[in-house]
């Protein structure tokens, strides 16, 4: 899988969407994160229009990133984030993975031997969305609508000075840079000068790193939206760090994760919806009032179950608290006007189609019409509709420490609502049951956590015991561990990356399934052409770094963090590492090329130059039944999208060399 790319299916990587598996009552509208989500669905419509005759001309085309110019080729520029009104400029998006091998620094390649390290468990980054449980909330005076003017950005906001805060400021495009420093709410100067205080932390001060928050879920939420808007931090990284400290229940950290996912998957939307009844436009709201109004109207138009009012009074108390009763007041003025009117809350239907799709499912438009390009209208709008589904939470069996039959029964006698996956024989869907990674199956390798796509990477590879197999670029271990589990443990198994600190991922991994057979090693993937004899190994993976547009649903802030510009620079990268490594297949051997984007540039577009310039490789089918009924995207490969099997999007090519 993939750069932005890593699994999201896996604790080591991406962003957490279900914490605990408790059920306590949260003060301000429960939450029980064993429950599958109920959302209201988005709907289109004409009642907008109405609105806007009323209430004048939306800001509809910033808001969705729809700020093409006339004459602008549609693929030719991509939203600001200015536009889209998170406040992060579109270059502070540094991306290890698009970085050329001369660019990145360069690191002593050494094989390290395997690491007995087993480190604490990680907090699952599967799990479901989970979903709102209604509470009454007191009410709040109605006070009428004010003017935005008091939550408006001051003019001068400090900017990090320092390089090495100006680094820390930014945001980097690769969620494989994990362990980068961010800002968080509530911390640091940036924070404070944006009106950012976390409560308990003490204004002007600087909050001691594990200093416990006393906060709400929906304040821990705002934290985390409002770090995210103001200096582009990573939502899960950010998150993760925002529940480490505040003091909350697993019933409500799992609200404040729903929270916080969902407004920014639902940004646009929401933005435009605001623009209705904000004079001045939700852009120059200051970053924590424009996430808290964000994050009020997520609750009222897509959460069913937190009382409209609730929500409303609610964000009125974090506004007095936070700010002032002028921001209160504005805010509940305009949360007000939005209840007593909610049926403008739909998006015209009279608009065209790319707008419409980019706005109805919150999705910059220059990447609706690249994929309407790619696969039609109706497909497009289907992967963007996916993309604001909750991930499944799926599970593979260890099949070196019982089968799947076993497996699925004892999860059932634990009392979770479990099936075997469709997709992989060693696949199980996880219905049911809470935080996969602190099931005591896990902590005895009986299972990894893994998307369902991921997992058909290895069938497609085939690795056979006794086998030599390189694993290019191998944290945080998904697949590596996969394949050798097929192997037996019998064999070498090469796995490496790029980066020092993720190989303790993989030999924990390898560690708590009990896999020995497994070597990590470091370097540039560029570079083991030079550290590997030619032709010495019967399978190589490369599972490259990307885009990560099959994994939007699980990182919903990547749609606003990438550009076009990312794409290309990523599928260049791409073409190198598949030419470079192509050479270290035996002949007869069988290359994987795989990602976790349903970019055609990065898959199978680079599969076709890949073998028009190398005449001894061959495309070859790999038998998984499942897969046989979907409709091919053309060439080499299967590319998988995400609302075909409610998996990740994934492309998997298997290229033989010939003997
Ligand atoms: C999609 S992730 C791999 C996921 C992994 N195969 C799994 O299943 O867990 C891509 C990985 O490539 C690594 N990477 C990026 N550029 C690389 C390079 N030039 N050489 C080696 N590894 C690289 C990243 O650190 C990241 O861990």
């Amino acid at each position: 899988m993939s750069g932005t790319g890593e699994n999201g299916n896996k604790p080591e990587g991406s962003g957490i969407r279900m914490f605990g598996t408790g059920s306590k009552s949260s003060a301000n509208g429960s939450f029980d994160p064993n429950k599958a989500p109920e959302r209201k669905q988005p709907a289109s419509g004409k009642k907008a229009d109405d609105r806007k005759k009323k209430y004048g001309p939306t800001k509809r085309s910033t808001s969705a990133g729809t700020n093409k110019k006339p004459g602008a080729k549609p693929w030719s520029k991509a939203p600001s984030a200015k536009a889209l009104g998170t406040g992060t400029k579109p270059g502070a998006n540094a991306k290890p993975e698009t970085e050329t091998a001369a660019k990145r620094q360069s690191k002593p390649a050494e094989t390290v031997g395997k690491r007995p390290a087993q480190s604490a468990q990680k907090p699952a980054e599967t799990g479901a969305r989970t979903e709102a449980r209604s509470t009454a909330v007191g009410r709040t005076p109605a006070q009428s609508p004010t003017s935005a003017r008091e939550a408006v950005k001051a003019p001068q906001r400090s900017k990090p000075t320092s390089a090495a805060e100006r680094v820390t400021a930014k945001k980097s495009g690769s969620a494989g840079e994990a362990s980068r420093t961010k800002p968080i709410p509530g911390r640091g100067d940036s924070d404070r000068s944006a009106g950012i205080d976390a409560p308990g932390s003490g204004r002007g001060g600087e909050a001691p790193r594990r200093r416990k928050m006393q906060v709400t879920a929906r304040e821990a939420a705002l934290n985390v939206l409002a770090g995210v808007d103001e200096s582009g931090a990573y939502s899960n990284l950010l998150l993760n760090r925002t529940l480490q400290q505040a003091e909350l229940s697993p019933a409500d950290a799992g609200l404040a994760t729903e929270l916080v996912y969902g407004t920014i998957a639902r940004q646009a939307t929401l933005d435009y919806f605001l623009n209705l009844f904000i004079k001045s436009g939700v852009k120059r709201l200051n970053p924590w009032v424009r996430g808290l109004m964000r994050m009020s109207l997520y609750q009222i138009k897509y959460l069913d179950r937190i009382p409209p009012h609730a929500a409303v009074n609610e964000a009125v108390e974090i506004a007095k608290k936070r700010g002032h009763q002028g921001i209160a007041s504005m805010v509940n003025g305009v949360l007000r006007s939005v209840l007593r009117e909610g049926d403008v809350l739909e998006i015209p239907n009279d608009l065209p189609t790319n707008e419409r799709i980019a706005l109805q499912h919150s999705h910059p438009q220059w990447l609706v019409e690249r994929w309407i390009a790619q696969y039609g209208e109706e497909t497009a709008e289907a992967v963007c509709a996916a993309n604001n589904e909750p991930p499944k939470v799926s599970i593979r069996i260890n099949s070196l420490r019982g089968s799947r039959e076993e497996l699925l029964q004892e999860l059932t006698d634990e009392g979770r609502s479990v099936r075997a996956s469709e997709l992989s024989p060693q696949g199980v869907i996880v219905e049911s049951g809470g935080n996969m990674a602190n099931d005591r199956f896990y902590r005895d390798g009986r299972f990894s956590i893994q998307d369902e796509s991921s997992m058909l990477v290895a069938e497609a590879l085939a690795p056979e015991p006794g086998m030599s197999v390189l694993d290019c670029c191998a944290a945080p271990g998904g697949k590596t561990v996969h394949i050798a589990e097929k192997m037996k443990n019998h064999g070498r198994i090469v796995a490496n990356d790029l980066h020092e600190h993720k190989q303790k991922l993989i030999a924990e991994q390898a560690e708590r399934l009990g896999l020995s057979a497994i070597e990590t090693s470091v370097g540039d993937a560029l570079s083991l052409k030079d550290r590997f004899e030619q032709a010495s190994f019967d399978r190589v993976l490369l599972d490259a770094p990307c885009s990560g547009f099959g994994v939007i649903r699980r990182k919903p802030d990547l749609r606003w963090a990438k550009t076009p510009d990312d794409a290309a620079a990523i599928a260049r990268l791409q073409r190198q590492l598949l030419s470079s490594v192509a050479g270290l297949v035996k002949p007869g051997g069988i290359l994987v090329y795989s990602t976790c984007t349903i970019e055609r540039e990065e898959n199978q577009r680079a599969v076709a130059e890949f073998l028009r310039d190398h005449a001894d490789f061959v495309a070859e089918p790999f038998d998984i039944p499942a897969l046989e009924n979907i409709p091919q995207a053309g060439g080499a490969g299967v590319q998988i999208l995400p609302h075909q099997f409610g998996s990740d999007g994934f492309y998997i090519a298997r290229l033989r060399r010939r003997g």
